[in-house]
């Protein structure tokens, strides 16, 4: 089975990887930089939007059974802002999503980003480590190490292909 993940975070490749593999078997992944459409930074629909268009151009770019798209965006529930990653999931024809557990970032962080900065580049500022979005994810620097950016990207994952795991249960 072959997997094109629509992003060159490897964040993102792995999870996508341990969670095709553990519930498919042996899969082959490749990490492809596609367009999100979306801005960087997406807020509320945007971010679902965003992983569906990255799903979408990740399986055109080649032969591959799946396109996965994923996203990661703020949103805006009864005044408190949750970060929350989506997970889209494109096979030619039916497109599923699913998404992880959302957290609230630190009030010095969200207003740098509610003023246009992009979290990864705050949070990078904030720790004093590059790249952070890449490696632990602010999630992980927030948790002290107790669930970094890999387990929380394979939770939306996985969320994504438990339709998939029930597919007469659903319409597509
Ligand atoms: O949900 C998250 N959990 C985390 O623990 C985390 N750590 C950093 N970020 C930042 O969130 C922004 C949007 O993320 P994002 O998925 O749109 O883009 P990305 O730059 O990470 O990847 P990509 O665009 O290369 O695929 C980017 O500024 C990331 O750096 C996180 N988001």
């Amino acid at each position: 089975m072959r997997i094109a993940v629509g992003t060159n975070n490897p964040v993102k490749v792995n999870a996508a990887e341990n969670v095709f593999s553990s519930v498919f078997g042996d899969v082959t992944v490749d990490g492809i930089n596609v367009p999100s459409g979306v801005p960087s930074q997406p807020f509320g629909n945007d971010t679902v939007k965003g992983a569906m268009n990255r799903a979408k151009n990740a399986y055109e770019s080649g032969r591959y059974d799946y396109g996965v798209g994923i996203e990661a965006g703020l949103f805006d529930i009864e005044g408190y802002v949750i970060d929350v990653q989506y997970c889209a999931i494109f096979d030619g024809q039916w497109t599923t999503i699913g998404c992880g557990s959302g957290f609230e970032y630190p009030s010095l962080v969200l207003d740098e980003v509610l003023s246009g900065k992009e979290v990864g580049e705050v949070m990078s500022k904030f720790t004093g480590i590059d790249d952070l979005g890449k490696k632990m994810g602010a999630i992980g620097y927030l948790s002290n190490g107790m669930l970094d950016r890999t387990r929380l990207t394979e939770q939306s994952v996985f969320m994504a292909l438990i339709p998939r795991m029930n597919k007469e249960l659903y319409k597509h």
